[in-house]
């Protein structure tokens, strides 16, 4: 049986996973090498959580159960051993009733009689007992089959759920919703599911076999225990709102120590050591706070029904006698039934706590369904075209794009990209630089106009060509914890140490190589931590050199790098876009001088086009970035 100390313990795992999901980012790490699509929607995670919310709670449990059939699988064989388990716990009482009436009854003890009724009290309570482990072997069984179903089925919409799902959603909420979420249905199917069943049964059962003995009392046990059935779904919703007191105070915990030690350079720096203290303490009182009023609520349960109970036995005793001198009841049917009284109570004992987790679960399922239910609608095209290998041509045909209930951010953008030109995109900052970068991944669609690639529309290449031939090399490369091999090879999972040697020989980082402590198998860290910006960004581009795509897009980075990682950068970026069609997001000076073209971006819209020698030498938006920069470089 579970205990109410379950209950914090997932009020800590949700909240830790809510806390810390952010860090570990998993969408921004496979959308790296554009292995995975984005895809958008009109409609975002908000409304459809809304939807889901609206949802009630027989509808809810009814699709989630859909969701994933398992947990359905071989019910009427785990329901029929419930019965039996049930069953067997009256098995006790009605040979205690047998014993005393028959067994001891007038005389002589009937020995042979009593053997034999020991003897089956003691072969029906080992049934019972296997009955019981069989049932929960089947509910384990079919529960976690479930549950895989449900957490695989969570974790691939969330990858291909649109980068602005993504965003508008909070990224660490969707990974609780796949963890956290099914954590809570996973508690009560596994458990308080069946209980209900098995609760009611043994209640009925209990009243059933208590009627079969003496109508009497089975309405004296009825009316002493029905104010306490009364009060218990009120009494569970103090428990629910306690135990979510609970998780946000656990929550708040998290949150001040995951940030202390994320942030911990700015605290050491600004010397903030104790104001953070002070937060972290205040935080862990409130949750000790929360904790104790939610022990000191879920407390008063048992002791309340222990002391209803012995009202009961002590009425039915008074009560019993009283009918036994009357003759309407023998001593064994009134000692069978306090034996019954104490199968009547463990039902209620529990109700409170399996109201709670049924209340967890269809909360559980409501968010989870409001997941799947996000369209994914940046789709895979059916029979989607396959591009042959060859440089690209990209055509940008009147593009217009606004972000969901956003203003439009491009307008009409109209530009084409020769095969193997070299591209630099330039702008101000949220000129649309990016927006134009995503577009041309297919992370979103244009909301006008569109998008070719050697002539097909975007939306109609199949996703497998497309990310094989088109790879974007974000601002920061994400880097797996995984030596720089690893990470590498994520650009191309079947390349031999060899292979990539050579990719790092051929971009000229020879030389890096050599100088990192275990060369190929040098660990990288959580995130590329024991990698300076410089070499993530080299990382990153080599991973791209290996994907070998046809199209590149590069985000450049904006952080400065020492002279040394300067020039090896320009040598590996001049070497992974040599040969192919190239578009950089620019935000160096030496980018833009090395390019075949310029596009220039304003206000969503491309201003200027052409080499930097043209634009530079013209008045304009480019003229005053050059500015800018040649300052910028003049002052650094
Ligand atoms: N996910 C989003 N949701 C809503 N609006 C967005 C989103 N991303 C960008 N925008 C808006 O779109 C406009 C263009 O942004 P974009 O990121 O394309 O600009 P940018 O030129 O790349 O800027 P930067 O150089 O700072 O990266 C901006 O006004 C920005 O606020």
């Amino acid at each position: 049986m579970r205990s109410w100390r379950d209950e914090s313990s997932t009020a800590h795992s949700e909240a830790f996973s809510e806390a810390f999901s952010e860090e570990c980012d998993p969408v921004t790490a496979v959308t790296d090498t554009g292995k995975t699509g984005g895809k958008t929607g009109p409609e975002n995670g908000e409304a459809s959580a809304l939807r889901s919310a609206e949802r009630g709670a027989v509808e809810t449990l009814r699709q989630g159960l859909r969701l994933s059939p398992e947990f359905r699988r071989g019910i009427a064989g785990t329901l029929a051993l419930a019965v039996l388990a049930t069953l067997g716990k009256v098995v006790v009482p009605v040979a205690v009733q047998q014993v005393i009436d028959r067994g001891l009854g007038q005389g002589a003890p009937d020995v042979p009689f009593i053997r034999d009724a020991v003897v089956l009290c003691a072969v029906a309570v080992a049934l019972t007992a296997v009955c019981g482990y069989l049932m929960n072997v089947r509910l384990y069984r079919s529960t976690e089959s479930g549950l895989a179903t449900l957490r695989g089925k969570g974790f691939r919409h969330v990858h291909d759920l649109s980068v602005l799902t993504q965003n508008s959603e909070r990224r660490g909420g969707l990974v609780s919703r796949v963890t956290g979420d099914v954590d809570q249905i996973s508690a009560f199917m596994q458990w308080g599911g069946l209980m209900v069943i098995v609760s009611v049964g043994q209640l009925l059962v209990a009243t059933v076999l208590m009627a079969v003995y003496s109508w009497q009392l089975t309405l004296l046990v009825w009316a002493c225990f029905l104010p306490v059935m009364l009060a218990l779904p009120r009494f569970q919703r103090l428990v629910a709102r306690a135990y979510t007191r609970v998780r946000e105070r656990a929550g708040d915990v998290l949150a001040a120590v995951s940030e202390s030690v994320v942030g911990s350079g700015v605290i050491r720096a600004y010397g903030s050591e104790d104001r953070t203290a002070e937060r972290i303490d205040r935080a862990v009182d409130g949750m000790r706070a929360a904790q104790t009023r939610a022990q000191k609520i879920v407390g008063f349960t048992f002791p309340t029904t222990e002391l209803v109970a012995s009202a009961a036995v002590a009425l039915v005793v008074v009560a019993g006698v009283e009918l036994g001198v009357a003759g309407s009841i023998t001593a064994g049917r009134l000692i069978a039934f306090l034996f019954l009284i104490t199968l009547f109570v463990s039902p209620l004992q529990t109700a409170t706590e399996v109201l709670n987790e049924a209340q967890n679960a269809i909360a559980g399922w409501r968010r989870i369904l409001g997941v799947l239910d996000t369209p994914a609608d940046v789709a895979d095209p059916e029979n989607g075209a396959t591009l042959p290998r060859g440089p690209i041509t990209v055509r940008f045909e009147g593009v217009g794009f606004a972000y969901p209930g956003g203003p439009p951010v491009l307008h009409e953008v109209s530009a084409e990209i020769a095969p193997r030109t070299r591209v630099a995109v330039v702008g101000e900052t949220g000129s649309g630089k990016t927006t134009f970068a995503k577009l041309l991944t297919r992370l979103m669609d244009p909301t006008s106009g569109r998008i070719t690639v050697d002539g097909v529309d975007l939306r109609e290449v199949g996703f497998a060509s497309l990310r094989e031939r088109i790879v974007m090399v974000p601002q920061d490369g994400f880097l797996f914890d995984s030596t720089l091999a690893g990470n590498i090879r994520f650009g191309r999972p079947s390349a031999t140490d060899e292979e990539i040697t050579r990719a790092l020989t051929e971009l000229g980082l020879a030389d890096w190589l050599d100088g990192l402590p275990a060369g190929l198998d040098t660990p990288v860290g959580q995130r590329g931590e024991s990698l300076s910006a410089g070499e993530r960004q080299l990382v990153a581009l080599a991973r791209a050199y290996l994907a070998d795509p046809d199209l590149l897009l590069l985000d450049e980075a904006t952080s400065a790098v020492d002279p040394a990682t300067e020039v090896r950068l320009a040598r590996a970026l001049d070497g992974v876009t040599r040969g192919r069609t190239a578009v950089s997001i620019a935000h160096r000076l030496s980018t833009a001088e090395a390019a075949d073209e310029i596009l220039v971006f304003e206000h969503g819209r491309i201003v200027q086009r052409g080499p930097h020698a043209v634009l530079a030498a013209q008045p304009g938006v480019y003229a005053d970035l050059y500015a800018s920069w040649t300052t910028a470089t003049t002052v650094r």
